[in-house]
């Protein structure tokens, strides 16, 4: 009773939580991220546990529509809209990047031919005004693949450098197979928040 009671409680004050949209094209591994993220930013989860990989990575179906994922750390709380990438859903990003204080971009490393798609589309975000100084964190995903794109390749291809005096940005290499590099970039950007760091990219 006490837990549902607490839990009423919670989802009504839930107000003061950081937005973040979760983004990139079709298949990068948005909610494959997401399903890492939901493990170690549980509530009251320490800060560096040691976790399994979650079991709902065996049936990843390609999302239609978003996923919404509450998620606490340290001092703050987080809503992330993870939005489904294929080119017809992309017009619904738009109401939901409007409302972000964050873009989280997914890039797929081990396929380079949507490298130019994904750096177009990532180009019309950071140029909205509420988000020009707001910190990017990239996770170039998929990095256990052989041949994977390495980071900095990622980083020149999007065309980072060109405006990396305005913002903080991260390229963090990353595999939602494993879960290696997640929790990194996700503490990058909670320290980002705060401050205002310059572009980064992470090297395995
Ligand atoms: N090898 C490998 N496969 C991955 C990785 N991340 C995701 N995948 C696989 O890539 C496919 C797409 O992953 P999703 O997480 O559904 O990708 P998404 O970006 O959410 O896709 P949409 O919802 O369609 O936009 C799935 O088969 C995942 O299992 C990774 O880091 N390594
Ligand atoms: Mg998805």
């Amino acid at each position: 009773m006490f837990s549902l009671v607490q839990g009423i409680y919670e989802e009504l004050t839930y107000v003061n939580e950081r937005k973040i949209a979760l983004l990139g094209v079709e298949s990068s591994g948005k909610s494959s991220i997401l399903e890492w993220l939901k493990v170690y930013l549980k509530k009251n989860a320490p800060a560096e546990a040691i976790v399994e990989k979650p079991s709902s990575l065996e049936k990843m179906n390609p999302t239609v529509g978003l996923n919404v994922a509450k998620l606490h750390t340290a001092g703050e709380k987080l809503l992330v809209w993870d939005l489904g990438g294929a080119k017809a859903l992309r017009s619904i990003w738009e109401r939901y990047v409007e409302d972000a204080e964050v873009v989280i971009w997914v890039v797929d490393s081990a396929d380079e031919s949507k490298l130019e798609d994904s750096r177009d589309e990532l180009k019309k975000l950071v140029v909205r005004e509420h988000l020009v100084h707001s910190p990017l964190l990239i996770f170039a995903n998929k990095q256990d693949q052989k041949d994977a794109i390495d980071p900095v390749k990622i980083s020149l291809d999007l065309d980072l450098l060109s405006d990396a005096e305005k913002r903080p940005q991260c390229v963090q290499p990353c595999s939602a197979e494993s879960g290696e590099g997640i929790r990194e970039g996700i503490q990058w950007l909670m320290a980002n928040l705060q401050g205002n760091m310059k572009l980064e990219i992470r090297i395995p």
